[in-house]
């Protein structure tokens, strides 16, 4: 039956045939038509068969000889265990796929009504639909997913996906509590200075059930099933339930995912990387990620749903809650996806220690030699920057395990700050920005979908999301041999600190576990005092035990090693914020390659007064005169008062430490010796 276009049917004389190529004596190639008898025939043509997270390999592994659709049951089992409601007793009816259709709908309907074991003990509205689960999908499913259903999702012209994070733009450290039992009571960090805010077990479960009920109450909910850390003996599995394509995206990105790597990349990273023929690649195989069964850890991020302020210790909308016996973390309130990543940090400085492993907030790379460098330091100050180094491998940018047989990425991605970022002074990093990055709260045109990377109407704090491939020399597997240098950044907005002074092992240790940086606080206003922050251990916001528990490990390993400690200012000289200048980022990777070199090492020093710091006469391609602060100030009283002032900070701050013992005898005094004399 034909349509004549006005939707009524009706008998048509056939037109007349038009010549063809044929007809011009050139054979008809029949690769010219579809095979499609309908639109959709052609549409469903378009994508090809494939179940990525389910590559039957058919041989090693126990679950080799299962059917596809067992093990899809199986692995919605025991995501609808995961998402259990404890007072109801029960796991949501979980189906695979988008709830609008498409090619997953059909996969395990029939499956799953067989298989809801648990007893429905009550039965209320939420236990008689269904959460469809999106489970581990890809990059180009999670752009569609996010460009359909999240507003404030857009395809950036770099082709990376450029969204919001809502109303949080960063962490929400007072709203990040840790629940308290028999056990924590004893082994955690509590009190003064502890980032972790205490939490009882009901409290917890309240949180729980609120984000599970909430999680349970949409039509689709994301699941990622991931692993932190590179070395395959301290590898920890985890399970991400989120609402949004934008977190299951950025989390596919920051951990560790199985990839097939293209052949081609294969043999160019073979060529880069001495160590790497030979060398076991450790990324979880196809038939791990299926045989992942039950996860060592899993996040609820609920965090387009507020918590209740009428719950007990609850102080905002926002909680950030971990449960160490229970392994798991609520979110609620907040959908900066930092949290989930730096709450897996938290989990990482529980667990690393208790296997002698010291957990590390720094960057790391690696020279062409073999030879490591942590960059430590707070948020702002250039882990990233300076590990993003397109003259060495890069390990990681943010979170690190220390070993006794090596140092290894927590994360399998980078998280880089986008501010002002040009291609000029950072092209690595913004090469890296394409299809697959989550680009969050930037703001870019309506039209050419071009990024503004000066503006700052969404927040000062936009990033850049990205797998440590799109970096060009990622040292992949990412871990590598013991550190040579231990480089600890500091951005000090008073400009009196040296760009780069050489420490002895008590001087890298007081300053590891002072944590200094200044930023200043309000940039748009106009001048504004620096202020300064100090953070034990560079991140004092994620440690769970005591700051010396890590600050002792540092020192032994260092120790062990021979590795040198440096401190670097990459902030202020030639005055504080307002009068001086940021040190130039050419400048400080000059100064940090003298470190990698080993030139610096040779360098003759000369002591500073008050901290005692080792400063370097002369380093290549950096002017003489901004490596001793003093020449750099015009006003030299100004100098010597803020100098003054700063020291009287260290000290203060110190005070809390110096009833603690770090290593020997003789290093605890050396370390409280150490600081700042005046
Ligand atoms: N001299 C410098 N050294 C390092 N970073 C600098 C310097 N000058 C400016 N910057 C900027 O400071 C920021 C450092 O942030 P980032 O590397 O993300 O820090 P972190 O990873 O430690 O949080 C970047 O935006 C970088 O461009
Ligand atoms: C993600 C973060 O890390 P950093 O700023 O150190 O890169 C953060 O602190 O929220
Ligand atoms: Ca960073
Ligand atoms: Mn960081």
């Amino acid at each position: 039956m034909a349509a004549n276009g006005t939707g009524v049917t009706s008998p048509r004389t056939p037109l007349k045939s038009i010549l063809t190529d044929k007809a011009k004596g050139i054979p008809n190639d029949s690769a010219g038509t579809v095979k499609a008898q309908t639109i959709e025939e052609l549409h469903s043509l378009q994508r090809k068969r494939s179940a990525p997270n389910t590559p039957l390999q058919g041989t090693a592994g126990a679950f080799a000889n299962l059917s596809e659709d067992e093990r899809q049951r199986q692995q919605l089992q025991s995501i609808s265990a995961s998402l259990a409601s404890l007072t109801r007793g029960t796991g949501p009816k979980v189906i695979r796929g988008d709830p609008g259709g498409g090619k997953y709908q059909a996969v395990s309907l029939v499956a799953h009504h067989h298989h809801i074991e648990a007893p429905v003990i009550s039965v209320s509205d939420s236990s008689l639909k269904f959460t469809h689960v999106l489970y581990n999908l890809s990059p180009g499913e999670l752009y569609e997913q996010a460009l359909k259903y999240e507003k404030g999702s857009f395809l950036a012209s770099t082709g990376a996906l450029a969204t919001l994070s809502g109303a949080k733009t960063g962490r929400s450290p007072r709203d990040k509590r840790v629940v308290i039992d028999d056990t924590t009571q004893d082994e955690l960090w509590w009190g003064k200075g502890s980032p972790n805010i205490e939490m009882d077990e009901h409290t917890f479960m309240v949180n729980r059930e609120r984000a599970v009920d909430y999680l349970n109450s949409l039509d689709k909910v994301f699941v990622n099933d991931q692993f932190l850390n590179w070395d395959p003996k301290n590898r920890i599995k985890v399970r991400i339930v989120s609402c949004r394509a934008y977190h299951s995206l950025f989390m596919h990105n920051i951990f560790i995912i199985h990839i097939e790597f293209p052949w081609r990349h294969m043999v160019k990273l073979r060529l880069q990387l001495d160590n790497w023929v030979g060398c076991r690649c450790i990324r979880p195989t196809s038939q791990e990620l299926e045989n992942f069964g039950t996860p060592d850890f899993t996040i609820y991020n609920a965090g387009q749903f507020p918590c209740n302020r009428y719950t007990h210790y609850m102080t905002s909308s926002t909680s950030i809650d971990i449960n160490l016996k229970r392994k798991e973390m609520v979110i609620l309130g907040t959908q900066y996806a930092g949290e989930m990543k730096k709450g897996l940090f938290s989990l990482m400085h529980y667990l690393m220690p208790k296997r002698h492993i010291l957990s590390l907030h720094s960057g790391c790379n690696m020279g062409k030699d073999g030879d490591v460098a942590l960059f430590f330091g707070l948020s702002g100050t250039g882990k990233t920057t300076l590990s993003t180094d397109h003259n060495r491998f890069l390990i990681g940018d943010d979170e690190h395990c220390w070993s006794d047989d090596c140092v290894s990425n927590i994360e399998g991605g980078c998280y880089a700050k986008c501010i002002d970022l040009s291609k000029e002074k950072e092209p690595d990093i913004w090469n890296a920005i394409k299809f697959g990055t989550v680009l969050e709260n930037v703001v870019f045109d309506e039209h050419t979908r071009e990024v503004d990377y000066t503006d700052k109407s969404v927040t000062e704090n936009t990033r850049a999301a990205y797998p440590i491939e799109f970096i060009p020399n990622p040292k992949i597997p990412c871990f590598g041999p013991h550190p040579k240098n231990v480089i600890l950044l500091a951005c000090d907005a008073f400009g009196v600190l040296p760009p780069v002074s050489k420490l002895s092992l008590a001087q890298t240790m007081y300053h590891f576990i002072s944590g200094y940086t200044a930023l200043v606080a309000g940039t748009v206003d106009g001048i504004k005092e620096p202020t300064a922050t100090f953070s034990a251990c560079f991140g004092a916001a994620f440690l769970m035990l005591h700051p010396t528990t890590y600050a002792v490990m540092l020192a032994e390993k260092m120790q062990k090693h021979g590795a040198t400690g440096w401190l670097v200012n990459t902030g202020w000289c030639g005055g504080s914020y307002g009068s001086g200048n940021r040190i130039k980022l050419p400048y400080s990777r000059k100064i940090i390659s003298a470190i990698h070199s080993g030139s610096l090492l040779k360098a003759t020093y000369e002591k500073t007064e008050v901290f005692g710091l080792k400063i370097p006469n002369e380093i290549e391609g950096v002017p003489k005169e901004i490596l001793r602060p003093e020449n750099a100030w015009a006003d030299k009283e100004a100098y010597k008062n803020t100098l003054l002032k700063l020291a009287g900070l260290f000290k203060n701050n110190f005070e809390t430490f110096t009833e603690y013992k770090i290593g020997e005898d003789k290093l605890t005094e050396e370390i409280l010796a150490a600081g700042p004399i005046f």
